[in-house]
């Protein structure tokens, strides 16, 4: 069985523009690939190319060793669950609905819709938002409805399933954000590929296996998260001084501020 989604030499023009060049990319079964990189460098495109959404100039997209332009779009989307940088329902649909949505590609299955979408409301702890309307939500609540939404889609996880996920956590507060990545994370235990963009680096290299580096639209990097999240990389990528350091085994990254404006005291 092929698992997982991989993109091969794909690049996407725009005008006179390579913004995506040459980028080969593996989200692989049970592990979670960040792609991080600064504004514009090709973050999104790439998710789109893998997610079906932006058609590559030249190079492949395989989901489960399918080329994904030979998939019809019913059967890629049991597989593969996407969630877009701006996954905004700007209709009055109940979050309920809205997650009940995730489960249309398997509508002529026997699968039990309102268990599934009651679990994935309970997973993310949306119970209680379930019959408001999307769009008295505030941003963060909107965002992890988008987010169960996925989850109710990707069910049941297998190792066959493809998560993407554009800034999943964006509007989130810290402890939303915490516990959708710890989420993530169970999803890929459970066998599932995902593939995660996100500016928080620090969080990148917590809830990630691998990571790709994309600087102006090229693969800069790629691997494991030590490998990737090296001081000197990420300070030329992101053309500011960022700090690497260890404490208790894991790795964390920041900035580094010679002159904060508040000290404390
Ligand atoms: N349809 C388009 N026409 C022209 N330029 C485009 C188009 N789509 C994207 N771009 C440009 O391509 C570059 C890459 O865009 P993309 O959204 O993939 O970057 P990103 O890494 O996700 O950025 P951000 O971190 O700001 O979300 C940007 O400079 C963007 O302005």
């Amino acid at each position: 069985m092929t698992t997982g989604l991989t993109l091969a030499a794909v690049s996407v023009s725009r005008g006179h523009r390579t913004i995506v060049d040459d980028a080969s990319v593996s989200f692989e079964a049970g592990t979670v690939t960040s792609v991080i990189g600064p504004n514009g460098a090709g973050k999104s495109t790439l998710l789109g190319i893998a997610a079906g959404t932006v058609r590559p100039t030249s190079g492949t997209a395989r989901l489960g060793g399918h080329d994904l332009r030979r998939l019809s779009v019913k059967h890629a989307a049991r597989r593969r669950a996407v969630m877009p940088q701006d996954a905004t329902v700007a209709f009055a649909f109940t979050v309920r609905e809205v997650v009940a949505m995730g489960r249309i590609p398997w509508r002529d299955l026997k699968s039990d819709v309102d268990r599934v979408v009651s679990d994935a409301l309970a997973t993310t702890g949306l119970t209680h938002l379930q019959d408001r309307e999307v769009t008295t939500l505030s941003g963060g609540e909107r965002q992890l409805t988008a987010f169960a939404r996925v989850v109710a889609q990707a069910t049941p996880v297998t190792e066959e399933s493809v998560i993407l996920l554009d800034e999943p956590t964006a509007a989130m507060d810290i402890a939303h954000a915490e516990a959708t990545l710890a989420l993530v994370r169970a999803l890929a235990r459970r066998g599932a590929a995902v593939g995660l963009v996100l500016h928080d680096i620090d969080a990148a290299a917590a809830y990630a296996d691998r990571v790709v580096l994309l600087q102006h639209g090229r693969v800069r990097a790629s691997g494991p998260v030590p490998e990737v999240c090296a001081s000197a990389t990420l300070s030329d990528v992101y053309g500011t001084p960022i700090e690497v350091f260890d404490r208790d085994g894991r790795l964390h990254v920041g900035p580094v501020r010679r002159d904060p404006v508040c000290t404390g005291s």
